[in-house]
Protein backbone atom coordinates (compact mmCIF):
# COMPACT_ATOMS: atom_id res chain seq x y z
CA UNK A 1 0.00 0.00 0.00
CA UNK A 2 0.93 3.74 -0.77
CA UNK A 3 1.39 5.82 1.58
CA UNK A 4 -0.67 9.08 0.49
CA UNK A 5 1.42 12.42 0.13
CA UNK A 6 0.81 15.00 2.44
CA UNK A 7 -0.94 18.67 1.44
CA UNK A 8 1.78 20.87 0.21
CA UNK A 9 0.42 23.61 2.73
CA UNK A 10 -1.40 21.85 6.23
CA UNK A 11 -2.12 24.75 8.84
CA UNK A 12 -3.71 23.20 12.15
CA UNK A 13 -4.89 24.50 15.29
CA UNK A 14 -3.30 28.16 14.68
CA UNK A 15 -3.54 30.49 17.12
CA UNK A 16 -2.13 33.74 16.95
CA UNK A 17 -2.79 36.85 19.43
CA UNK A 18 -1.63 40.37 19.47
CA UNK A 19 -1.58 41.26 23.40
CA UNK A 20 -5.04 40.43 24.22
CA UNK A 21 -6.41 40.48 21.62
CA UNK A 22 -6.96 36.70 19.61
CA UNK A 23 -6.81 37.03 15.99
CA UNK A 24 -6.91 33.42 14.77
CA UNK A 25 -8.52 30.61 17.21
CA UNK A 26 -7.73 27.03 15.70
CA UNK A 27 -7.85 28.04 11.73
CA UNK A 28 -7.43 24.47 10.12
CA UNK A 29 -7.07 23.25 6.91
CA UNK A 30 -4.82 22.10 3.02
CA UNK A 31 -3.90 23.44 0.18
CA UNK A 32 -3.11 20.11 -1.88
CA UNK A 33 -1.13 20.08 -5.16
CA UNK A 34 -2.09 22.32 -7.92
CA UNK A 35 -5.14 23.50 -5.86
CA UNK A 36 -6.37 26.80 -5.69
CA UNK A 37 -7.33 27.80 -2.52
CA UNK A 38 -8.81 31.35 -1.13
CA UNK A 39 -8.89 32.96 2.38
CA UNK A 40 -11.41 34.99 2.62
CA UNK A 41 -13.64 36.89 5.10
CA UNK A 42 -14.46 40.53 6.39
CA UNK A 43 -12.28 43.49 7.29
CA UNK A 44 -10.61 42.04 10.66
CA UNK A 45 -10.91 38.32 10.35
CA UNK A 46 -7.48 37.33 10.10
CA UNK A 47 -6.61 36.79 6.43
CA UNK A 48 -3.02 38.05 6.72
CA UNK A 49 -2.65 36.69 10.15
CA UNK A 50 -3.08 33.40 8.51
CA UNK A 51 -0.48 34.63 5.78
CA UNK A 52 1.81 35.54 7.43
CA UNK A 53 2.13 33.04 10.14
CA UNK A 54 2.64 30.41 6.77
CA UNK A 55 5.26 32.43 5.83
CA UNK A 56 6.80 32.51 9.40
CA UNK A 57 6.25 36.57 9.62
CA UNK A 58 4.31 36.13 13.07
CA UNK A 59 5.32 33.62 15.61
CA UNK A 60 1.69 31.58 16.66
CA UNK A 61 0.76 31.23 19.99
CA UNK A 62 -0.06 27.67 19.07
CA UNK A 63 -0.82 24.86 16.12
CA UNK A 64 1.17 24.17 13.41
CA UNK A 65 2.08 25.01 9.69
CA UNK A 66 3.55 22.23 7.61
CA UNK A 67 4.63 22.08 3.91
CA UNK A 68 5.07 18.94 2.32
CA UNK A 69 4.49 16.97 5.64
CA UNK A 70 8.02 19.32 7.50
CA UNK A 71 7.46 21.99 9.36
CA UNK A 72 7.87 25.68 7.65
CA UNK A 73 10.96 27.24 7.66
CA UNK A 74 10.54 30.91 8.85
CA UNK A 75 13.06 32.78 6.76
CA UNK A 76 12.66 33.98 3.04
CA UNK A 77 15.70 32.32 1.65
CA UNK A 78 14.96 28.56 3.31
CA UNK A 79 10.89 29.33 2.40
CA UNK A 80 12.05 29.72 -1.56
CA UNK A 81 14.45 26.66 -1.26
CA UNK A 82 11.26 24.74 0.01
CA UNK A 83 9.54 25.31 -2.84
CA UNK A 84 7.50 28.36 -1.45
CA UNK A 85 7.30 31.81 -3.05
CA UNK A 86 4.94 34.47 -1.96
CA UNK A 87 3.36 38.03 -2.95
CA UNK A 88 2.92 41.07 -0.20
CA UNK A 89 0.44 43.40 -0.34
CA UNK A 90 3.07 45.78 -0.29
CA UNK A 91 4.95 44.31 -3.30
CA UNK A 92 8.07 44.95 -2.04
CA UNK A 93 9.44 45.78 -5.06
CA UNK A 94 13.50 47.72 -5.19
CA UNK A 95 11.90 50.65 -6.74
CA UNK A 96 15.41 51.71 -8.40
CA UNK A 97 16.02 47.93 -9.57
CA UNK A 98 14.97 47.00 -12.86
CA UNK A 99 12.09 44.53 -13.74
CA UNK A 100 14.66 41.90 -14.93
CA UNK A 101 16.81 42.64 -11.59
CA UNK A 102 13.92 42.49 -9.43
CA UNK A 103 12.43 39.33 -10.78
CA UNK A 104 16.61 37.80 -10.12
CA UNK A 105 16.79 38.63 -6.83
CA UNK A 106 15.13 35.09 -5.51
CA UNK A 107 16.93 33.40 -8.20
CA UNK A 108 20.36 34.94 -7.30
CA UNK A 109 19.40 34.44 -3.50
CA UNK A 110 19.09 30.50 -4.38
CA UNK A 111 22.49 30.36 -6.28
CA UNK A 112 20.52 29.16 -9.47
CA UNK A 113 22.98 28.85 -12.14
CA UNK A 114 19.91 29.66 -14.35
CA UNK A 115 18.99 32.70 -12.56
CA UNK A 116 19.34 35.27 -15.96
CA UNK A 117 17.36 33.02 -17.88
CA UNK A 118 14.89 32.46 -15.73
CA UNK A 119 14.69 35.68 -14.67
CA UNK A 120 13.82 36.34 -18.61
CA UNK A 121 11.94 33.69 -19.28
CA UNK A 122 9.05 33.87 -16.70
CA UNK A 123 9.14 38.26 -17.52
CA UNK A 124 8.47 36.90 -20.85
CA UNK A 125 5.98 34.21 -19.73
CA UNK A 126 4.48 37.54 -17.79
CA UNK A 127 4.46 39.95 -20.94
CA UNK A 128 6.85 41.86 -19.55
CA UNK A 129 9.95 41.73 -21.79
CA UNK A 130 9.42 45.33 -23.10
CA UNK A 131 9.53 46.83 -19.69
CA UNK A 132 12.33 44.49 -18.55
CA UNK A 133 14.93 47.43 -17.94
CA UNK A 134 12.51 50.47 -17.04
CA UNK A 135 13.24 50.47 -12.81
CA UNK A 136 10.44 48.68 -11.34
CA UNK A 137 9.19 52.18 -9.42
CA UNK A 138 8.65 53.70 -12.82
CA UNK A 139 5.79 51.74 -13.67
CA UNK A 140 2.41 51.73 -13.41
CA UNK A 141 0.58 50.00 -10.48
CA UNK A 142 -0.37 47.03 -12.39
CA UNK A 143 3.05 46.71 -13.90
CA UNK A 144 4.45 46.66 -10.45
CA UNK A 145 1.87 44.07 -9.61
CA UNK A 146 2.68 42.05 -12.73
CA UNK A 147 6.64 42.46 -11.99
CA UNK A 148 5.77 41.10 -7.80
CA UNK A 149 4.04 38.26 -9.34
CA UNK A 150 7.12 37.29 -11.76
CA UNK A 151 9.50 37.46 -9.02
CA UNK A 152 7.30 34.97 -7.19
CA UNK A 153 7.07 32.66 -9.99
CA UNK A 154 10.89 32.73 -11.14
CA UNK A 155 12.11 30.15 -8.44
CA UNK A 156 9.15 27.81 -10.07
CA UNK A 157 8.12 27.24 -6.54
CA UNK A 158 5.46 24.62 -5.73
CA UNK A 159 3.48 26.51 -2.91
CA UNK A 160 2.84 29.89 -3.96
CA UNK A 161 0.98 32.66 -1.56
CA UNK A 162 -0.29 35.73 -2.68
CA UNK A 163 -2.05 38.41 -0.73
CA UNK A 164 -4.93 40.00 -2.28
CA UNK A 165 -3.31 39.66 -5.55
CA UNK A 166 -6.60 41.21 -7.73
CA UNK A 167 -6.41 44.53 -5.19
CA UNK A 168 -5.81 47.55 -6.97
CA UNK A 169 -6.61 46.28 -10.42
CA UNK A 170 -8.38 46.97 -12.63
CA UNK A 171 -11.17 44.33 -14.57
CA UNK A 172 -8.75 43.92 -17.42
CA UNK A 173 -5.42 43.22 -15.66
CA UNK A 174 -7.57 40.97 -13.36
CA UNK A 175 -8.67 38.82 -16.35
CA UNK A 176 -5.57 38.92 -16.82
CA UNK A 177 -3.94 37.82 -13.51
CA UNK A 178 -6.92 34.94 -13.43
CA UNK A 179 -5.47 33.60 -17.33
CA UNK A 180 -1.82 33.36 -15.46
CA UNK A 181 -3.40 31.81 -12.63
CA UNK A 182 -5.45 28.89 -14.50
CA UNK A 183 -1.96 28.35 -16.28
CA UNK A 184 -0.22 27.72 -13.17
CA UNK A 185 0.41 24.06 -11.81
CA UNK A 186 1.40 24.79 -8.42
CA UNK A 187 -0.89 25.11 -5.34
CA UNK A 188 -1.75 28.49 -4.63
CA UNK A 189 -2.90 29.89 -0.95
CA UNK A 190 -4.53 33.31 -1.62
CA UNK A 191 -6.14 36.11 0.46
CA UNK A 192 -8.46 38.12 -1.56
CA UNK A 193 -11.37 40.68 -0.93
CA UNK A 194 -12.24 40.49 -4.94
CA UNK A 195 -15.14 38.02 -4.19
CA UNK A 196 -15.56 37.29 -7.83
CA UNK A 197 -12.29 36.59 -8.82
CA UNK A 198 -12.06 34.27 -5.85
CA UNK A 199 -15.08 32.68 -7.58
CA UNK A 200 -14.02 32.67 -10.58
CA UNK A 201 -10.14 31.28 -9.56
CA UNK A 202 -10.65 28.89 -6.63
CA UNK A 203 -11.13 25.26 -5.80
CA UNK A 204 -11.91 25.56 -2.60
CA UNK A 205 -12.94 28.58 -0.14
CA UNK A 206 -12.18 28.71 3.48
CA UNK A 207 -13.84 31.60 5.00
CA UNK A 208 -12.57 33.11 8.46
CA UNK A 209 -14.78 35.26 10.45
CA UNK A 210 -13.15 36.56 14.03
CA UNK A 211 -10.67 34.43 13.35
CA UNK A 212 -12.03 31.36 13.01
CA UNK A 213 -12.84 29.45 9.99
CA UNK A 214 -16.96 29.61 9.87
CA UNK A 215 -16.90 27.24 6.26
CA UNK A 216 -14.83 25.46 3.96
CA UNK A 217 -16.06 24.43 0.38
CA UNK A 218 -16.32 24.66 -3.05
CA UNK A 219 -17.19 28.35 -4.53
CA UNK A 220 -20.90 27.06 -5.07
CA UNK A 221 -21.04 25.76 -1.13
CA UNK A 222 -19.71 28.73 0.28
CA UNK A 223 -21.77 30.69 -1.74
CA UNK A 224 -25.25 29.41 -0.82
CA UNK A 225 -23.65 28.88 3.12
CA UNK A 226 -25.97 31.22 5.35
CA UNK A 227 -23.47 31.56 7.81
CA UNK A 228 -20.85 33.02 5.02
CA UNK A 229 -24.22 35.22 3.55
CA UNK A 230 -24.54 36.22 7.22
CA UNK A 231 -20.81 37.16 7.88
CA UNK A 232 -19.42 38.13 4.68
CA UNK A 233 -21.09 38.42 1.51
CA UNK A 234 -23.62 40.06 3.22
CA UNK A 235 -20.79 43.22 4.41
CA UNK A 236 -19.88 43.31 0.77
CA UNK A 237 -23.17 43.33 -0.76
CA UNK A 238 -23.40 46.23 1.04
CA UNK A 239 -19.95 48.15 0.66
N1 LIG B 1 0.59 43.49 14.24
C1 LIG B 1 -0.60 43.53 14.83
N2 LIG B 1 -0.74 44.03 16.07
C2 LIG B 1 -1.94 44.07 16.69
N3 LIG B 1 -3.09 43.63 16.13
C3 LIG B 1 -3.01 43.13 14.88
C4 LIG B 1 -1.78 43.05 14.16
N4 LIG B 1 -2.03 42.51 12.94
C5 LIG B 1 -3.35 42.25 12.91
N5 LIG B 1 -3.94 42.62 14.06
C6 LIG B 1 -5.35 42.47 14.41
O1 LIG B 1 -5.66 41.09 14.20
C7 LIG B 1 -6.95 40.96 13.61
C8 LIG B 1 -6.84 40.24 12.29
O2 LIG B 1 -6.20 41.12 11.38
P1 LIG B 1 -5.84 40.71 9.88
O3 LIG B 1 -5.08 41.85 9.29
O4 LIG B 1 -5.25 39.37 9.86
O5 LIG B 1 -7.30 40.63 9.23
P2 LIG B 1 -7.67 40.58 7.69
O6 LIG B 1 -8.78 39.59 7.57
O7 LIG B 1 -6.48 40.36 6.88
O8 LIG B 1 -8.23 42.06 7.49
P3 LIG B 1 -8.22 42.99 6.16
O9 LIG B 1 -9.18 42.34 5.24
O10 LIG B 1 -8.73 44.29 6.69
O11 LIG B 1 -6.82 43.05 5.65
C9 LIG B 1 -7.53 42.36 13.49
O12 LIG B 1 -8.31 42.62 14.65
C10 LIG B 1 -6.28 43.24 13.48
O13 LIG B 1 -6.55 44.53 13.98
Amino acid sequence: MTTPSPPRLAVRGLEVAFGGLTALDGVDFDVHPGETVALIGPNGAGKTTVFNAVCGLVKPRKGTVRIDGRPAPAKTTRLLAAGVARTLQGLGLFDRLTVLDNVRVPLVALRDPDADAKARSTIEDLGLTGLAHRPAGALPYPDRKRTALARALATGPALLLLDEPAGGLGPGDIEDLAEVLDGLRCAILLVEHHVDFVMATADRIVVLDFGRVIAAGTPDEVRNDPAVEAAYLGVEAAV
